[in-house]
């Protein structure tokens, strides 16, 4: 991914063979003078021969280097001073032979300076324009020995300097519309940032980075309509952890913190990626298990004591250890995602009642699909 923007490489490549196919339009439309020159007796035919050969020549080079990735070697991968130096070169060569109509192709060396706002700064721009103008002065005298006698000094000079007067311009335009669009990208992309961030905080708990209550009331109300409609059943386990209030009493309240990110951390690496854990409120996580049986809950909240039983937590003595106490309940048709969660926290309460560091089931009475 190409820094600061948000697209793949495969798509900036696509992008760059969009442009080059505009520029490729522009040398297609060029015919047509060229043409009309050489059906007036303007400009020889050798002239238009070899403009087509560069042309085909050159941007086949410029597509099979975009497409083959080539050019992503180049600290500009579209290759934009490249492109553009060719088209002027092409352009100047054929003004020589353009005779009264050279003022016509002049015009498609200022299109080109708008082209180069896709990529340039003004100052490459202007060095651009300025060299231009210099290639374009040297060409004058090529121009004297071709139309030798039609040679009108006044009138190649009045060209030259309003040439020289606006592709200045047209580069500083050019330049301030690239910068525009580079400070648009970039807040774009820093756009994008602040979204994630949002995002992040919307659906997440900041504490213990699992998901918030929010998010996984959200998760929930999906998961039943998709299992009122046909879909398997599921499980929520209401994890509250035991005696929590004594860790803060007795080691403060950022061991406390510790304890909830590492109960946290440690119950992660054991879910499937479709399981969803969230902080429910103070030290109570709920823990969603999508497609899960009854039986399938309570081999996993099995690991999950297991692993508790042997997580040690930084900062605290090393004997220290937490346990939970959880409600296990599994969804049955048409059940409301609060009368649900109310099932799991009365098994919560009577695995606390029966001494902590348990599991207890919520009875149903209605038909569960799975
Ligand atoms: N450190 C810390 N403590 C929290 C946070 N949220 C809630 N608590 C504390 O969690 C404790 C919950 O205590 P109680 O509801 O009495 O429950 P308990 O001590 O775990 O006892 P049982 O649930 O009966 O086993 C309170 O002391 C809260 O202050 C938090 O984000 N960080």
């Amino acid at each position: 991914m190409t820094p600061g923007t948000a697209l793949p490489v495969d798509s900036h490549q696509q992008l760059r063979i969009r442009r080059l196919l505009m520029s490729v339009a522009m040398y297609v439309l060029s015919a047509v003078p060229q043409g009309v020159s050489l059906y007036n007796g303007i400009s020889p035919a050798w002239v238009m021969y070899t403009w087509a050969a560069y042309a085909v020549v050159f941007n086949l080079g410029f597509y099979l280097a975009i497409r083959s990735n080539f050019s992503l070697r180049f600290r500009d991968p579209s290759m934009t001073m490249a492109q553009m130096v060719a088209a002027i070169i092409l352009v100047l060569f054929t003004q020589l032979y353009a005779g009264e109509a050279r003022g016509a192709y002049l015009v498609v060396l200022v299109i080109i300076m708008v082209f180069g706002c896709f990529k340039l700064h003004t100052r490459q721009l202007l060095i651009l324009s300025l060299l231009t103008i210099l290639a374009y002065a040297l060409t004058m005298p090529l121009v004297r020995e071709i139309e030798g006698e039609r040679f009108n000094l006044a009138v190649e000079v009045i060209l030259w300097c309003s040439f020289s007067a606006f592709l200045p311009f047209i580069s500083i335009l050019g330049g301030s519309i690239s910068d525009l669009r580079k400070k648009l990208m970039a807040s774009n992309a820093q756009l994008q940032e602040v979204l994630q961030q949002v995002t992040e905080l919307a659906t997440h708990d900041e504490l213990t980075g699992v998901y918030n209550r929010r998010y996984l009331l959200e998760m929930l109300g999906h998961e039943k309509n998709r299992t009122d409609r046909g879909g398997g059943g599921f499980c929520v386990c209401l994890f509250d952890l035991d005696h929590f209030k004594r860790v803060n009493d007795n080691y403060g309240h950022a061991a406390g913190d510790t304890v909830l990110k590492t109960f946290a951390a440690t119950i992660e690496p054991l879910l499937r990626s479709t399981d969803f854990l969230a902080r429910y409120g103070g030290e109570e996580f709920l823990l969603f298990l999508p497609q899960t049986s009854l039986e399938m809950a309570q081999h996993c909240i099995k690991r999950i004591q297991e692993a508790l039983a042997g997580t040690r937590f930084e900062g605290l003595p090393p004997d220290f250890r937490v346990t939970a106490s959880i409600g296990v309940a599994q969804y049955y048709l048409q059940e409301g995602i609060p009368g649900l969660i109310e099932r799991s926290d009365k098994a919560l309460y009577r695995a606390k009642q029966n001494g902590r560091n348990r599991m207890e089931l919520a009875p149903f009475t209605r038909p569960i699909l799975i």
